[in-house]
């Protein structure tokens, strides 16, 4: 516990931050614009230093100016003051590197220690591996081997997904990373926990005496999580053409942010405790026992040619780099069932897609109808209470609910009551990665996840994947710019319910207008 005792301090304590994957896409869009988001606005100490590595050989000059191109492209605050730059760019240096070099190591843990004397920097490090999984142990234990693992202060890895393939691969990859690094020293990203509003999700549910008491199954009748996106696979159909959305998004975001609609209230807000009561969700998950029960509770689709907003939009299987005759999945949809007092009989919609009509992340809770509602109910066919939590792009909250239409006598009509946090803070909301690159140099595992949790992932997520490999069928198809197969609808018409409409879908309907 000696290294999380600053957990509440803003300021990271003085570390020395390795990008490995420097020159890769996800250090030039997210991890070079989250620290110097950190740094203008004093989150981060002023000894620091960041040291990106990666084969491709560049001088110091060069990568310093890649990460000043990368801020003005992609950071949320620009360069304005070149001195400013200077002063922060000073931090930062390059060592061309192959992973599988354990000399290259030893001169990385030489270059480190000048800059630690230069920035007097106490020996606290922080590994971020932004490269493909499979070298995820050869950097561990070269890391060990170069002796860059030694001397005073802490050491942490922090790494990115996917986490294996499978229950198996994750396994054996956690079993070469445990062979260095303490479980309490590796943080797993899941940048959907990074979100603002997934992190508030914890906040509305225990904060609030007028939802707590009511989040059960004895008032809500379904949950509905939705991560959808318009995005194509653009240039990772090599990556996701193996993946498919079951593991690029369901085993990991989907399954998280159910956790954090889903959990116990933690006993203490430790990142244990918290982390303790998500995987219990995790086990609490009602595994599906045979192929059959995956065709009658799952949905996978694939998209085919279509269009939207005017534009059309190839099929799957003719994106580059993706096999003509794929039958990997670009939507996933499961009907879930926590199997616990809390929620026993609520049914759990989850789905996830790409070429939907819109971006969106959301959870809606529908709460069940009035009880002997005898007089409203019969004469205005009540809509249900909704609690809508928007999670990106817009963030905030809106709770519908029905009142009396104005200037009625007797009318009703569904009012939306509505939080728009992004419409206040706009663009400035803090992006994930600054938030979860914060929070490890900190020491707070709270929003990463541990290894039984993504170990529960997979064993649910497995079982969904061994049955469609076994199914011929394959995936039923939708076309590019609509809300998916039609199967995904008729699984929630089962039990008397249909999908809400999520920000951006119903642009007629009154209540969502108001939330505009
Ligand atoms: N991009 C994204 O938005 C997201 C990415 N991720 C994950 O993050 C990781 C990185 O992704 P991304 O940045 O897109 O990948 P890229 O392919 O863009 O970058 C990979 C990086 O790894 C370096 N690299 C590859 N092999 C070696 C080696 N043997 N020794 C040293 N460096 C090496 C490459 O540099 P060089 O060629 O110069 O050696 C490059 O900097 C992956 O696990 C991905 O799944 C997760 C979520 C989102
Ligand atoms: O991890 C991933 O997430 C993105 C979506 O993230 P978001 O923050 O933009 O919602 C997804 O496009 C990608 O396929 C997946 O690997």
């Amino acid at each position: 516990m000696a290294e999380n005792q600053n957990l509440e301090s803003l300021q990271t304590p003085g570390a020395v931050f390795f990008i490995f994957g420097a020159t890769g896409d996800l250090a030039k869009r997210k991890l070079f614009p989250a620290i110097y988001s950190l740094y203008r606005e004093g989150k981060l100490a002023e000894d620091f230093a960041v040291i990106g590595v990666a084969r491709r050989p560049r001088t110091q000059e060069e990568f310093r100016e890649d990460v000043y191109n990368s801020i003005q492209e992609f950071c949320r605050y620009k360069v304005k003051d070149n001195e400013e730059f200077k002063s922060f760019a000073q931090h930062f240096e390059y060592k061309s590197l192959d992973i599988n070099n354990v000399d290259g190591f030893r001169e990385l843990d030489e270059q480190t220690k000048v800059l630690e004397e230069r920035f007097h920097i106490p020996g606290n490090r922080i590994f971020y591996l932004a490269l493909a999984p499979e070298l995820f142990g050869s950097v561990s234990f070269n890391l060990k081997k170069g002796g860059m693992l030694e001397g005073a202060g802490w050491k942490r890895l922090v790494i990115e997904k996917p986490f294996g393939y499978d229950l198996k691969s994750a396994e054996e990859l956690n079993e070469q990373i445990r062979q260095v690094f303490k479980e309490e020293e590796i943080y797993r990203i899941d940048h959907y926990l990074g979100k603002e509003m997934v992190q508030n999700i914890e906040v509305i549910r225990f904060a609030n005496a007028f939802f707590e008491p009511l989040w059960n199954n004895k008032h809500i009748a379904n949950i509905q999580i939705t991560l959808s996106e318009t995005v194509g696979v653009e240039e990772r159909g090599g990556y996701y053409d193996h993946a498919g959305a079951l593991r690029d998004m369901g085993q990991n975001h989907m399954l998280q942010m159910l956790t954090m609609v889903a959990m116990e209230p933690p006993s203490r807000l430790l990142p244990e405790d918290i982390r303790d009561e998500k995987v219990k969700v995790l086990r609490s998950l009602r595994p599906y026992s045979n192929a059959e029960e995956v065709k009658n509770n799952v949905v996978r689709g694939q998209y085919v040619q279509g269009s939207s907003r005017g534009r059309d939009l190839p099929a799957y299987r003719d994106e580059d780099k993706v096999d003509p005759q794929s039958s990997t999945e670009t939507y996933f949809m499961a009907r879930v069932f926590v199997d616990n007092f809390r929620w026993a009989g609520v049914p759990f919609y989850i789905r996830t897609g790409k070429r939907l009509p819109v971006k969106t992340t959301e959870v809606v809770v529908e709460f069940k109808n009035m009880p002997n509602n005898v007089y409203l109910g019969q004469k205005h066919n009540l809509e249900p209470n909704l609690l809508v939590i928007r999670v990106n792009p817009m963030e905030g909250i809106y709770v519908k609910i029905n009142a009396k239409k104005l200037g009625s006598e007797s009318e009703i009509e569904p009012l939306a009551m509505d939080f728009c946090q992004s419409c206040m803070v706009g663009i400035n909301s803090p992006e994930a990665y600054e938030r979860l690159l914060h929070d490890a140099a900190r020491g707070d595992s709270t929003y990463f996840t541990r290894w039984d949790e993504v170990a529960s992932a997979w064993s649910f997520v497995d079982r969904i994947a061994e049955a469609w490999r076994q199914d011929a069928e394959g995936p039923c198809h939708y076309p590019a710019g609509s809300w998916g197969p039609k199967e995904a609808d008729q699984l929630l018409e089962e039990n008397g319910f249909h999908w809400w409409p999520v920000n951006g879908q119903d642009e007629d309907n009154v209540v969502w207008q108001l939330s505009k």
